[in-house]
């Protein structure tokens, strides 16, 4: 019986999530959970709540002023707003991907390295086989392991995109958030990254917020339907892509509004 339920131990864990910009109330009321291993797609129209819920999961939304938060978040069980909480630690375990490439204006290298020597590594031989093994498993490597001392902001921007995510990977989190990872790249910058993702769950927890309904039936297990911050429908992406218990779900992946 133990071994099953640590089988079954959720990643992640909301329950009764409610967040307020202000007197704007942005989530209502959130439950779900994340199973390890896996992909989960947020989708949802502009300004439903998807980017505000992913920056829940690491605390990004403390870095902004005036936000208040009701409800529970569990990460392998532990409450990450309990006040014991380092955040740099939860934000080591939980790392972010954005919308736009955001390389630092350092090197390849000293990109992938910046967060290891962070948290206090100094060995050149270990920075080395992090900075190899981040970029192999952001599938990079083959494309700049040539050229390491060069600056990130010289790549392409698909390969910057590879870059900031071989950067999140660097610092071994468990949890990898991804804020409209592809938005900005061309399709096949986007059809690697997507790939890729299949590779990265068998190792990490992947969230990602997605505008795009086809890059969710593409990568995602489970899939979560956010309309004006509640969560409609959340289930198998399969399911909720070919047979959505709630009609709004159906409105909006059929392109009814949104
Ligand atoms: N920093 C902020 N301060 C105040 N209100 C905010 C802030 N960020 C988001 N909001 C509001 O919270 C609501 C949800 O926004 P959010 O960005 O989470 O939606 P979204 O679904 O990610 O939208 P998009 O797809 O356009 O990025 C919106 O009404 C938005 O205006």
């Amino acid at each position: 019986m133990a071994e099953q339920s640590v089988l079954t131990k959720p990643a992640i864990q909301v329950e009764d999530l409610d967040l307020y910009y202000g007197d704007h109330q942005a989530l209502y009321n959130i439950a779900l959970e994340v199973e390890e291993n896996s992909v989960t797609a947020l989708i949802g129209p502009s300004g439903c709540g998807k980017s505000t819920f992913l920056r829940t999961l690491n605390r990004m939304n403390d870095l902004i002023p005036g936000v208040k938060i009701d409800g529970k978040i569990r990460l392998y069980g532990e409450d990450i707003y309990d006040r014991k909480v380092d955040v740099e630690m939860l934000r080591k375990q939980v790392g972010m991907v954005f919308q736009t490439p955001n390389p630092f204006p350092k090197s390849i290298y000293d990109n992938i390295a910046y967060g290891p020597r962070i948290h206090g590594i100094r060995s050149k031989k270990q920075l080395d086989e992090i900075v190899e093994r981040s970029l192999r498993q952001a599938a990079l490597w083959d494309e700049v392991k040539d050229r390491l001392k060069d600056r990130a902001t010289g790549l392409s921007g698909g390969q910057q995109q590879r870059l900031c995510i071989a950067r999140a990977l660097a610092v071994e989190p468990e949890i990898v958030l991804m804020d409209e990872p592809t938005s900005a790249l061309d399709p096949i910058s986007t059809s690697k990254i997507e790939e890729l993702l299949g590779e990265l769950k068998e190792k990490y927890t992947i969230v990602i917020v997605t505008h795009n309904m086809q890059q969710a039936a593409r990568v995602s297990d489970k899939t979560a339907f956010f309309l004006n911050g509640e969560l409609v429908e959340y289930g198998e992406t399969d399911t909720l892509f070919s047979n959505p218990s709630n009609s709004k779900t159906e409105d909006y992946i059929t392109g009814r509004f949104g």
